[in-house]
């Protein structure tokens, strides 16, 4: 069974969005083995882009400077390497917008993201509509497609992300740009969570504004998983490594 399939059977996964060279290399490193170490169940590995327009602030920062530094797609596969050689049980999720794969070509990214440990990707700005082609590369290589669904997605787009989507489905909490939320629509999320799994029959987990333990408390009861993204890169940018192994203990105790 696939990596993330078998997480996901196991329990209600952590997924930890973190930027690959940010703000360096090593500390990159750094901070994917704080995140395991702490409790991080699933690893979304930020590829880093000149143009993140799905991105808030926090983020953008970290495309930024990533991409300043020369961070390019083999750096990050240096990186996928390095963390599957010491943690082959975490999947790893590529979370890459699509012009990095446009520029390498899909099948050479695929073979790489294979060669060097990942299991799979997240590709925001690529259409389940006109994701066939590349899923079928992905997934010929035994690489997921995860898909996302957000609160303005109706029927037919959630039936289409429901057959395209491997592992599981990303739902995006809020219409809007990553970033750190004091509070989430609940009462939308959960019908919306709950229609999505109804129709599809996957597992959805939760992203988008989770930054807190009375978040991922709630979540974890009324979906299969939650995401976690710019309140890790806060930290991880002022390299502060103890602090992000304080936040992700935290957020995984209201999941247990
Ligand atoms: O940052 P947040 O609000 O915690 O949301 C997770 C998110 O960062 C991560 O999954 C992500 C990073 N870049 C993205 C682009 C599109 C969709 C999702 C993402």
């Amino acid at each position: 069974m696939h990596l993330i399939e078998e997480t996901f059977k196991k329990k209600k996964p952590l997924i930890c969005y973190f930027m690959a060279g940010y703000p360096s290399m090593e500390k990159s490193y750094e901070t994917a083995k704080a995140l395991i170490d702490s409790g991080a169940d699933i690893l979304e590995v930020g590829v880093p882009f000149s143009d993140p327009v799905a991105d808030g602030p926090t983020i953008q920062v970290a495309h930024e400077k990533a991409v300043k530094d020369g961070i390019t797609p083999v750096n990050v596969f240096e990186l996928t390497k390095k963390i599957k050689s010491e943690y082959p049980e975490i999947p790893l999720i590529l979370m890459t917008y699509y012009n990095p794969i446009f520029i390498i070509g899909e099948q050479k990214f695929c073979q790489l993201a294979k060669e060097n440990g990942a299991d799979g990707f997240i590709v925001p700005d690529l259409p389940p509509e006109e994701a066939e082609e590349f899923k079928k590369t992905a997934n010929s290589f035994g690489l997921a497609t995860v898909f996302l669904l957000a609160p303005t997605s109706h029927q037919e787009r959630i039936t289409l992300v429901g057959r395209m989507s491997d592992g599981f489905i990303y739902y995006v909490s809020l219409t809007g740009i990553t970033g750190a939320r004091e509070t989430l629509p609940w009462e939308e999320l959960e019908k919306k969570v709950s229609q999505i799994k109804q129709i599809t029959g996957k597992k959805v987990a939760v992203g988008f504004g989770v930054s807190k333990k009375e978040h991922t408390q709630k979540l974890s009861k009324i979906s299969d998983g939650v995401i976690v993204g710019s309140a890790i890169v806060k930290l991880q940018g002022k390299g502060d490594i103890e602090g992000i192994r304080k936040l992700v203990k935290q957020l995984k105790e209201g999941m247990e």
